[in-house]
């Protein structure tokens, strides 16, 4: 199954992160750990007891630290092979001291990114999909994240491309057999059967039902793109202040104040999401604005859900198709008190986000709205008289009125968009699960007069892409299912 042999040099890194800390863990893995370990904090301790030692420096005597060490031997370790723990007081000189004199022992020599899982995917501990999961889980920044890598992690993905796999290869070797031993009389040799095609089709319409997912894997660990649209001075760098609790962007009465795109991630009940501030959009002869114009041009393209900011006094603008839209009137406080058009309705369930962070703050130019509380006002949302059959949220960023309604209606759109339980996560495992198909269904389509031997090779095609997936190649496996399987006796 391990598509190379096992490393014979002896890694170590770091399994904590740097800084300060209570602990720092240093892990070892190769033939050496265990005389590394015996060189350090001798004697070796009892396999997988922690143990307290005195770490010396074997070259030169030196006290470096006192530490809980675990002796770990192979096979039944994370990489497959021996390894070692040190659990080091989590000084930064400590750590640069420990990793210094393993340097000096034979054989070892730093790991570099992703060596130990490297190591277990080479020593067949895990497949390839398991060792994506544990690189997302360490990625994960939400709940909904970490609950799709630990799924992954767990083998989901890589046991439902192992059954079809297997299929794939059982009608593999069926052909195979028809192939090989058609002059012998014991085997059908026209070719295919139809119980053959059958199973051909119904494997090539699972795998496309996976495959018909809107992509929510993907999406989900790419993170839910909401683009803040809208003329210049609509209030957009104001309202992803005011989601943001912080003062991202740089807001101003000057209409084409925003430039650059600014990006803000958040978690939103679980779901990653990024929301991006963009330059407001309107004709004009400054090249500067121009480009920034044209930038959320393309970020409009591109957005999982875009809201069209509008001032409560601007007149209504066309709603011309495009990406999945929400409308927003803002400002809704300048309003309240004029105009008696829009009916208070009760708050709804607030939805505060979880969590806010990241991005590069840009200052303000402005002093920054007071920050969403319970809607004032109590104008939460409005359908705008004018236009009877689309939704238009209300929203004021300086009270926080709506703000939470306008919250819940794009964790809805996330949720519809992101949730439920994908298999594919990555565009890696699509196009292997596509090139699958398009195999199987020209096995499926050949006709009775269609070469045998080019039917196997689709086959071979489908049981090789699918086995990508995983990281195996080669139908070495097909083979012993040939004889196991058909008991030919030869
Ligand atoms: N009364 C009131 N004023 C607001 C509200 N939101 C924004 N403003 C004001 O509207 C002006 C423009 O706000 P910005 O957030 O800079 O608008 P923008 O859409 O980002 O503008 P550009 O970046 O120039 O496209 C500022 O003076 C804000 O203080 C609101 O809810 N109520
Ligand atoms: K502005
Ligand atoms: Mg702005």
């Amino acid at each position: 199954m391990p598509p190379a042999p096992e490393p014979a040099d002896t890694i170590f890194a770091p399994a904590t992160g740097f800084g300060r800390a209570a602990v720092s863990v240093v892990r070892i893995s190769g033939p050496a750990a265990g005389p590394a370990l015996d060189a350090l904090a001798g004697p070796r301790p009892a396999p997988r007891r922690l143990s307290l030692r005195r770490l010396t420096d074997a070259a030169t005597g030196t006290l470096l630290d006192q530490a809980l060490v675990a002796w770990l031997p192979g096979p039944a370790t994370a990489t497959g092979e021996d390894m070692a723990e040190l659990h080091l007081h989590g000084g930064t000189a400590v750590r640069a001291a420990v990793l210094r004199a393993l340097g000096a022992q034979p054989g070892c020599r730093p790991a570099e990114a992703g060596a130990f899982t490297r190591r277990a995917f080479l020593n067949g501990r895990l497949d390839l999909t398991e060792a994506e999961g544990i690189a997302d889980l360490i990625d994960a920044e939400t709940e909904a994240q970490r609950v799709q890598a630990l799924r992954q992690l767990e083998g989901a993905l890589g046991r439902q491309v192992a059954a079809w796999r297997d299929t794939a290869i059982d009608l593999l070797a069926s052909t195979e057999a028809a192939l090989d031993f058609a002059d012998e009389g014991d085997v059908d040799d026209s070719g295919l059967d139809a119980a053959l095609t059958g199973r051909a089709a119904d494997l090539a319409q699972d795998i496309r039902k996976t495959l018909a997912d809107g992509r929510r894997g993907e999406r989900l660990r790419e993170g839910f793109c909401v683009v803040l649209a809208g003329p210049p001075n609509a209030g957009k760098s104001t309202l992803l202040n005011a989601l943001a609790g912080r003062d991202a962007a740089i807001v101003s009465d000057i209409p084409g104040t925003t430039r650059d795109a600014i990006e803000v991630r958040c978690d939103l009940g679980g779901l990653p999401v990024m929301l991006v501030d963009t330059a407001g959009l309107r004709e004009t002869a400054d090249p500067v604005e121009a480009e920034g114009v044209a930038r959320t041009r393309r970020r409009i393209e591109t957005a999982d859900l875009v809201l069209r900011l509008i001032p409560i006094d601007a007149p209504e603008p066309d709603r011309e198709g495009g990406p999945a839209t929400l409308w927003v009137r803002t400002k809704a406080d300048l309003a309240t008190a004029s105009a008696g058009q829009f009916r208070p309705r009760e708050p709804r369930n607030p939805l505060p986000l979880a969590g806010r962070g990241g991005g590069g703050a840009e200052g303000t130019a402005e002093p920054p709205p007071s920050p969403p509380s319970s809607p004032q006002g109590g104008e939460e949302r409005c359908v705008l008289p004018h236009d009877a059959t689309a939704e238009t949220l209300l929203i004021s960023a300086r009270t926080g009125a709506g703000l939470d309604t306008l919250l819940a209606a794009i964790q809805r759109v996330a949720e519809a968009s992101l949730g439920g339980d994908a298999l594919v996560t990555r565009e890696r495992h699509r196009d292997a699960l596509t090139r699958t198909v398009i195999h199987l269904d020209r096995v499926v389509a050949a006709s009775p007069d269609y070469p045998p031997e080019l039917t196997a090779e689709d086959l071979r095609l489908a049981v090789r892409s699918l086995g990508e997936v995983g990281g195996h190649v080669g139908v070495e496996e097909m083979l012993d299912r040939l004889f196991a399987g058909f008991c030919i006796g030869k």
